[in-house]
């Protein structure tokens, strides 16, 4: 019998829109407690269909063992201005009980040979369906702007060339992601500065809002 995709997604996408909601909310809470907010912004997706069949297919994954085996049917992501957002974000992930961490991959201290960098995190969250409550698995990847620009770049050229990136273009990559990491460097360097900045627009904002409300 073929499978029922519809069916089988149906937690997982309740569990993305749960997710983003939850984690845009971390982000609010920073905004109004005039803190430096670590979470610049999150997205989340439902693996496509055709990417689940491929990677099934890929790593000879039977059926009945997609739901363990395919850690990133449900995927959401964290972007950070800065390198040490990311611990803080981790952190504030690990003190959450709406779900456990069931496995943690630094790809930042140990970059791939792609010149990828991230930090992964998968989760097993508890979405509550029609008859009960069942128990999943999301991957959680958290990276800065930088990681994610190059990172982005990098999935439309491993698209475009179905995996087999010419030499040439596989070696600039890696040097274009080495200057991702300098610009987070540089950019870690005078964070201090960037924040005090950040904070007085955002003083300077509520208080325009507070005229406009008052006028
Ligand atoms: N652009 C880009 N993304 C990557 C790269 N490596 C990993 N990723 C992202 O991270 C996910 C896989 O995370 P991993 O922690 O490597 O998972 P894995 O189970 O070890 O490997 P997969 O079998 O590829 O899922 C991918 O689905 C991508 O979203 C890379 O070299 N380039
Ligand atoms: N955890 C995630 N959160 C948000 N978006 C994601 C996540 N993982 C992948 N995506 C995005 O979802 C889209 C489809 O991803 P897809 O699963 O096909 O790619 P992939 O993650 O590279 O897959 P694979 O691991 O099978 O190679 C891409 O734009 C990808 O960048």
């Amino acid at each position: 019998m073929s499978m029922d995709w519809e069916a089988l997604l149906i937690p997982y996408k309740q569990a993305v829109d749960e997710l983003k909601i939850k984690f845009r909310g971390m982000r609010e809470q920073f905004e109004k407690s005039n803190q430096h907010c670590p979470i610049e912004f999150v997205t989340g997706r439902v693996k496509p269909i055709k990417s689940i069949v491929n990677k099934a297919y890929q790593k000879n994954i039977p059926d009945q063992h997609l739901e363990t085996e395919i850690q990133d049917l449900a995927g959401l992501r964290i972007m950070c201005q800065f390198t040490d957002d990311i611990k803080t974000v981790i952190n504030l992930l690990r003190q959450r009980n709406d779900f456990t961490i069931v496995e943690e991959r630094d790809y930042i201290t140990h970059k791939k040979p792609s010149g990828y960098r991230s930090y992964h995190i998968v989760i097993e969250y508890p979405v509550q369906v029609l008859d009960g409550e069942k128990k999943i698995l999301v991957e959680v990847q958290v990276r800065t702007l930088a990681m994610n620009f190059w990172a982005t770049i990098e999935h439309s050229m491993n698209y475009k060339y179905q995996g087999q990136i010419p030499e040439d273009i596989r070696q600039r990559l890696q040097r274009a992601a080495e200057a991702a990491n300098r610009l987070d460097e540089e950019m870690s360097q005078i964070k201090g500065e960037i924040q005090e900045a950040q904070l007085v627009f955002l003083e300077r904002n509520d208080k325009s809002n507070e005229t406009n409300l008052g006028s």
